[in-house]
This record gives C-alpha cells, structure tokens and sequence, in this order.
C-alpha cells in the first residue's frame, strides 16, 4: 500500500514509516481548516510488508482542547490572561532576564475608589468600567508586554528588555490612557501605579511585593499617579 498526504507541511510518504504519529492541518474545499490525526503500523504477511496508515478528523478534539486551554488561561470578564498564566509567563522571564542579565520591569495598577463605582452605579456598570479601562491599556502596550488580571480590579503587567525609568514612563502613558478616557458610567475613572525592575537576586514574590508596594504607595500620594520602587530600595517587609 502507498498513500500520500498532502497538507501544508508538503507530502507525507506512509511507506516510509511506521508505529509513527502526527497531526497535521489541512484546508477543506469550503476553505475551513481540519486537523487529522495519523497513525501507521505495519504488519508482515506471507513475506509482504503491510502499512496501514489511519487518519482521523481531530478537528472538533482540537476545538475542546484549545477551548480548554482559553477557558483555564483567560480571565473571564476582561479577555486579558489571569493570574495562573500570567505567573507561569513572569516565572519563565524572571529565568530568561537572569540567564542573559536583561532587564524586566513589572507594573501593577489598581482602579482608583472603585467601590465606589460599584455602589453608586451598580455591579454591571462596574464591570464595564473594568472591560474599558482594560482595553485602554491594551491599546497602549507593545505586543511583547504581557497584560493579566490580578485580582478584582487590580491588574499587572510584564515589560521584558525594560528598565525602570522606560517602565514609569510607560506606566505614565497608561495612567494618562485610563485618566483622560471618557468613560460612560462614571464618566471619570482614574488608576494608580507601582513600578519596579526585576534585581539580581530577586525570586517572584520579591519582584511582586516590590510592586504591590509601589502601588501602595501612589494610592497613599493621592491615587491617579506612578509610583516606582528600584531593587535597591529597602523591603517594607
Ligand atoms: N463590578 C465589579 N466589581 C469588582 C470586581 N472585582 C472586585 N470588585 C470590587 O472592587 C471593589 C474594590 O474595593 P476596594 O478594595 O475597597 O478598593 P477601592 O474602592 O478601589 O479603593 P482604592 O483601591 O483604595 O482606591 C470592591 O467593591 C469589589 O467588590 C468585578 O469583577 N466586578
């Protein structure tokens, strides 16, 4: 038996191999995309070499997995990553930056007397406010800058290949973003900024405490400002 496949990787000889597995992506007529699962084995009988290769349509299992993968990476109302991804991300480029001694800033944001909002115009209108101030500042990052939700209405972000002072500018810019957007309900809603950079010795929770503390203090300067913490600054414990 000889049969060949051909997706967009190019030609696939089935003689050729066997007890092998591997997926591949193809255009159907109707231009949708079907993913196909092949294996082969091969058997001997009276003397002759037998493949049999099976191909089956993955497609919908595909479907499942990456909804999944969306469903456990994602944060529900905003459509930004959520705190476990985002971890997994910063973990790996804590190790990056400290393998080629790079710089890495993070920035923690948090709305400003969003209870408020809340109280005064209800839970909903507080989750639009939520969804706009996030993408304001989706339309103000780079592409490589990783954008995630904390937790409730506090957010963070990973800067790679920046410094402190490229990190407060760029958190200057996102709190101008949110501050002069027009919102709906309120139609004014302001945000304050930690900043810090990723020191030598640094683990995870010390770079995010160091962040958390810079916002801390910008929400104790006034709110609607940045506040930066350098590695060298002294821990608030
Ligand atoms: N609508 C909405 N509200 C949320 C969500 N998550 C958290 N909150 C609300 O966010 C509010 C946070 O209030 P606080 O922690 O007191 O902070 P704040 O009022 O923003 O005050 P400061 O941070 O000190 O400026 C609470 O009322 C929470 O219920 C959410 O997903 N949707």
């Amino acid at each position: 038996m000889r049969a060949r496949i051909q997706g967009r990787t190019g030609a696939w000889d089935c003689s050729k191999a066997t007890g092998d597995y591997f997926e591949t992506r193809h255009r159907r007529k109707d231009g949708s995309d079907i993913t196909v699962e092949i294996t082969t084995n091969a058997a001997y009988y009276k003397g002759v070499k037998l493949i049999f290769c099976n191909c089956r349509d993955i497609t919908e299992r595909k479907r499942d997995q990456e909804r999944i993968r969306y469903l456990a990476t994602t944060d529900a109302l905003t459509g930004i990553m959520n705190r476990g991804e985002f971890t997994r991300h910063l973990t790996k480029e804590i190790e990056r930056a400290a393998r080629f001694n790079r710089p890495v800033a993070v920035v923690m944001y948090d709305l400003d007397h969003f209870k408020r909002v809340n109280d005064t115009y209800g839970h909903d209108a507080g989750d639009e406010v939520l969804k706009t101030a996030v993408a304001q500042v989706n339309n103000a990052i780079r592409r490589v800058d990783v954008h995630a939700r904390w937790g409730g209405e506090e957010f963070i972000l990973l800067l790679p290949e920046t410094d402190l002072a490229a990190a407060v500018k760029s958190a200057e810019r996102l709190r101008a973003a949110i501050a002069e957007h027009p919102f709906k309900q309120p139609e004014r809603v302001t945000a304050s900024f930690g900043v810090t950079t990723l020191g030598p010795r640094d683990r995870f929770d010390v770079l995010i405490k160091r962040a958390d503390d810079a916002l801390y203090l910008a929400k104790h300067a006034g709110r609607n400002r940045v506040e930066a913490l350098s590695p060298e600054a002294p821990s608030s414990g």
